[in-house]
């Protein structure tokens, strides 16, 4: 199975946009509709869901995710972590829409009411330690030990070399987009990813495209020794 660095998964996301003109909003729904199709095959306790999102393209998906559970009569609680003024504009047009859908954005949630969390907080995007602030609520929530389904990487992992960044949420299951990560294949970044599960979701690769670590299936079997 092909993996990819989270710079080589950005330049991808960013072809696929960019230059073949795939609608943004059509990638991050199509992403939400993939987690979705997991939390329905999974025997997950959809009691009570809570969406945790952050401010870029992971927490677009994630409010995207949270409208598709509402949609279908789930109670769900979407809270954001950070600042909703400094969102991305995909964010803010994914909060346009929850509106008119009468879902309302939970001030404060209760960890311990929730029977899943969909972490929706960081993805590829994560290029620093976590602010102090979530690096606490994440410790908090792990020592709950709350069935976690992560969009597309733990929040606190780095997708690229799979180190922690301060702190990492740690997932039952895993949905990541396109390829999968190094990161969530190596040292603790694949234990805290739990099952991983690639979707596809409509990304295009350009034809000539150089990827650091070698396809192990397509490459030719090296004699050893
Ligand atoms: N680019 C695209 O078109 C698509 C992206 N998708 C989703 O978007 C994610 C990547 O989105 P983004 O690139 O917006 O990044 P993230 O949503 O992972 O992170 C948001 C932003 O936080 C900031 N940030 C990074 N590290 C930080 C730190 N330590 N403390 C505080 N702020 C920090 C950066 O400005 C970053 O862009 C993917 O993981 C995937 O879930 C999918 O929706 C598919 C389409
Ligand atoms: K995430």
């Amino acid at each position: 199975m092909q993996l990819v660095t989270a710079a080589e998964m950005q330049t991808i996301d960013n072809y696929t946009v960019e230059t073949i003109g795939m609608p943004q909003d059509v990638l991050i729904e199509r992403a939400a509709m993939s987690v979705i199709d997991v939390i329905g095959a999974g025997h997950f306790n959809l009691d009570h869901i809570l969406v945790l999102a952050g401010l870029g393209n992971n927490g677009a998906d994630g409010v995207a995710i949270s409208r598709l559970l509402y949609a279908q009569g789930f109670n769900v609680s979407l809270q954001f972590v950070g600042n909703v003024t400094r969102a991305k504009d995909s964010v803010k047009r994914q909060l346009d829409i929850i509106e008119k859908y009468g879902l309302v954005r939970a001030e404060k949630s209760d960890f311990n009411e929730a029977t899943l969390i969909i972490d929706a907080i960081f993805g590829t995007g994560l290029n620093n330690l976590l602010p102090e602030g979530l690096q606490k609520m994440i410790k908090a929530a792990n020592h709950i030990e709350k069935t976690v389904i992560a969009v597309d990487t733990p929040t606190g992992i780095d997708a690229t070399t799979g180190e922690v960044r301060g702190a990492a949420l740690k997932a039952h299951t895993t949905v990541t987009f396109g390829y999968n990560k190094i990161g969530l294949t190596q040292r603790v970044g694949g234990y805290l990813s739990g099952n991983v599960i690639v979707k596809d979701i409509g990304l295009l690769t350009p034809q000539d495209f150089n990827f650091s670590l070698p396809d192990k299936e397509n490459s030719p079997s090296v004699a050893t020794s």
